[in-house]
């Protein structure tokens, strides 16, 4: 997977060098370019932003250096990337949309700063490629820098060979829609507290029967909007004890 960033603050993508996002990049199976968008300006003083149109705070990014930087991270040849645009306004984040995205050839990310984009630059780059304006969560950054991070922490954990132990993903938090089950590992009781003696019997039946139901009793509890959003042919709501 290709993956390209524009932003002011190209120096907040030096971490990506670091952890498993370093070993994909080493093993080939991310390609990451980190672009400052001042590259496209022209003016001495690099200007990005200027006043609001209709007047009100803060400074909008102007939409001539995104259009270069967008027109020339986009190979005429090649199929072409999906926009990103981190933003409060945004569509939801999900675990169903990072698998979505880690299945995508080329990502594009725009970093937004100030109040934001010029909206143009989102309808002409609709013209030419996918855009998702996406959401981390219901409150305001400085900018989509961190939120990308966010995004390509989680997609790339899902890339081939990344993760060393796979198995480690369809049972994780939102592989199925769930919580997972609490977990524990040696020693067998630490300051009063024991591991629950089901999860030491060997019996690997009675094992996934109890994680399915503490999975299912801690999403009841601490997220019940997920239960909603559950097939129905996944839940019966009596597996959930009243
Ligand atoms: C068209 O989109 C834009 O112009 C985006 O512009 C901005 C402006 C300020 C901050 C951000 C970063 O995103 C968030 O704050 C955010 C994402 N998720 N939750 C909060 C982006």
């Amino acid at each position: 997977m290709r993956v390209d960033v524009v932003s002011i603050f190209p120096e907040y993508f030096a971490p990506l060098e670091l952890s498993l996002i370093g070993r994909a990049r080493a093993n080939g199976v991310l390609q990451l370019g980190v672009h400052d968008l001042r590259t496209w300006t022209h003016d001495v003083h690099r200007t990005v932003d200027d006043t609001p149109y209709g007047g009100g705070p803060g400074m909008v990014m102007r939409p001539e250096p995104w259009g270069e930087a967008l027109d020339a991270l986009t190979p005429a040849e090649a199929p072409p990337p999906r926009l990103l645009v981190p933003s409060p306004a945004g569509a939801p984040f999900t675990q169903a949309m990072a698998y979505e995205l880690a299945a995508e050839p080329h990502l594009l990310f725009a970093c937004g700063r100030y109040e934001g984009i010029d909206q143009r630059v989102l309808e002409h780059a609709a013209t030419r490629m996918p855009v998702t304006e996406v959401s981390l969560g219901d409150y305001v950054l400085f900018g989509g820098e961190v939120a990308v991070l966010v995004i390509l922490e989680a997609v790339t954990r899902l890339l081939p060979g990344v993760l060393g132990n796979a198995g480690s993903l369809d049972e994780e938090s939102h592989a199925h829609g769930l919580l997972e089950a609490p977990i524990y590992t040696k020693p067998p009781s630490w300051r009063g507290h024991d591991v629950p003696e089901v999860l030491r019997s060997g019996d690997h039946g009675k094992i996934a029967r109890w994680r399915r139901e503490e999975g299912l009793l801690r999403t009841a509890a601490r997220r019940p909007d997920l239960l909603d959003a559950l097939p129905a042919d996944q839940l019966d709501k009596r597996d959930i004890a009243a």
